[in-house]
């Protein structure tokens, strides 16, 4: 589903280049949950966009679904994007302009799968039904974060990429945000790969990585 071989990324600052990632090798297989631990500043965004083309490494590959990103032009990785991904933000992103609704089905729209059984599924599943006309800032935090997992899910992704999705929760919403992520991702069978700070959001995935130095080590090393 996803495979990154020897992933290096380096950043100009001015003390000089900082080596963020250093060959790095991962992969996700269909439908499989890991988390993406390590310590503020040590690459997991860096690692995140990668992993959906919204950057290219500076050597190494990433794959996803056995096509290799580098090798497609912008529009192309866009599109593979649309297709194949959901993304979750810490910052919600939603439409401030748009229902929740039209928030919820503008991706899927885009992607030429609004399927509205699956919309009403999601919004019910999601405590959203009977918000279907507020916008986003008649809604809580927890319930615009909902919506935001929500929107990344309704094309029926392969793959979910989520960077800190409960990170702006206090935590009793964000387990119950997380509880709902991790219910929607078996329904639907999509892999998940999620960057954390939180030993509570990891614990549930199927495997667990923490990145340090540059390098993607399992846990305790
Ligand atoms: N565009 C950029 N130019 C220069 N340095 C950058 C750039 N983007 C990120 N960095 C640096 O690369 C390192 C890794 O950043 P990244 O955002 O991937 O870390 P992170 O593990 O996600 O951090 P956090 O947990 O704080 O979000 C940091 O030292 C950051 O300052």
């Amino acid at each position: 589903m996803l495979r990154l071989s020897g992933i290096t990324k380096t950043y100009p600052t001015p003390q000089g280049p900082l080596r963020v990632l250093d060959s790095v090798d991962l992969e996700l297989a269909a439908g499989e949950s890991l988390a993406l631990m390590g310590e503020s500043g040590s690459g997991k965004s860096t690692l995140l966009h990668l992993a959906a083309g919204l950057d290219l490494p500076d050597s190494g590959s990433v794959e996803l679904d056995g096509q290799r990103l580098s090798a497609l032009s912008e529009p192309a990785r866009a599109s593979l994007r649309r297709h194949r991904l959901g993304l979750v933000f810490q910052q919600f992103h939603l439409v401030p302009s748009l229902s929740v609704r039209d928030n919820l089905t503008l991706q899927a729209r885009l992607a030429g799968r609004d399927d509205r059984a699956w919309t009403d599924h999601l919004l019910a599943r999601l405590g959203l039904d009977g918000l279907d006309d507020r916008y986003p800032e008649q809604l809580s935090g927890g319930q615009q974060q909902r919506l935001a997992i929500g929107r990344a899910l309704a094309p029926r992704p392969q793959l979910l990429l989520a960077d800190e999705p409960t990170g702006n929760l206090d935590e009793a919403v964000a387990d119950q945000v997380l509880a709902l992520l991790q219910t929607l991702i078996d329904e639907s069978g999509c892999a998940l790969l999620v960057v954390t700070h939180s030993t509570r959001v990891a614990a549930p995935m199927g495997r667990r990585l923490r990145l340090a130095r540059g390098r993607l080590l399992e846990p305790g090393r």
